[in-house]
């Protein structure tokens, strides 16, 4: 079955606890933390400290989908917060394989974003140590875009990636535009995780949007 990750972006930020809550107990399997610097993407939210602010609010394992510069700089500060799972972006740097042994070392899973113009195969080399490949279904930087189709065969590839490299443990998370008329194409092809920014956050009833994109019966 699949796991739904509402994404905070589209939380109210003026009560992001009472919002966090909301969507734990609407049933949600993971929080997706969008961290964005103003520089890798055109837009800034939130750093360590507020991910830190909220971590006694909640139960949830903290999904954080960093979308920053010099992701190497947010490791440790993160690592002391207790997330789940450290995502950075394959643009970012030119050390992918040393920042995930990084990431691990610091007790977090390690996972590799991908913009829609980024091919699977960077990650040909490093498949076997990965956590998780997150496939952006939009350009990052924005809640409420719409679904670029392409992300369909491309979370197929993630997943035959994974399973030609045997591993068996990590998860493709697909990221931007998911709602009830795209979720279908993405759970056909494959995803692990879906997130869900808008369509969570703006429904009238967000306990039946999270099983309606997990396809509860
Ligand atoms: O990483 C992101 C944007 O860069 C967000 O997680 C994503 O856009 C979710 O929002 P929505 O579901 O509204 O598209
Ligand atoms: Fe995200």
């Amino acid at each position: 079955m699949v796991k739904i990750a509402p994404s905070m972006l589209s939380a109210d930020f003026s009560k992001l606890a009472a919002e966090i809550k909301e969507i734990e107990e609407a049933g949600a399997d993971l929080l997706h933390i969008d961290v964005m610097d103003g520089h890798f993407v055109p837009n800034l939210t939130f750093g360590a400290p507020v991910v830190q602010a909220l971590r006694a609010h909640t139960a949830l394992p903290f999904d954080v989908h960093l979308m920053v510069t010099n992701p190497e700089d947010y490791v440790e500060s993160f690592a002391t917060i207790g997330v789940e799972y450290f995502t950075f972006h394959a643009e970012a740097t030119a050390h992918m394989h040393r920042l995930i042994q990084t990431i691990k070392e610091h007790g977090m899973k390690a996972g590799v974003s991908l913009n829609p113009s980024t091919p699977v195969a960077v990650l040909e080399d490093i498949a076997a140590d990965l956590d998780m490949i997150l496939v952006m279904s939009v350009n990052p930087g924005f809640g409420g875009q719409s679904f670029i189709p392409h992300a369909v065969r491309k979370i197929q590839k993630a997943k035959n990636l994974l399973e030609f490299v045997g591993n068996k443990d990590a998860v493709v998370e697909v990221d931007g535009g998911v709602n009830g008329k795209t979720v279908e194409a993405v759970r056909n092809a494959g995803a692990d995780i879906l997130v869900a920014g808008s369509a969570v956050f703006g429904a009238d009833d967000r306990k039946a949007m999270i099983h309606l994109l997990r396809g509860d019966k």
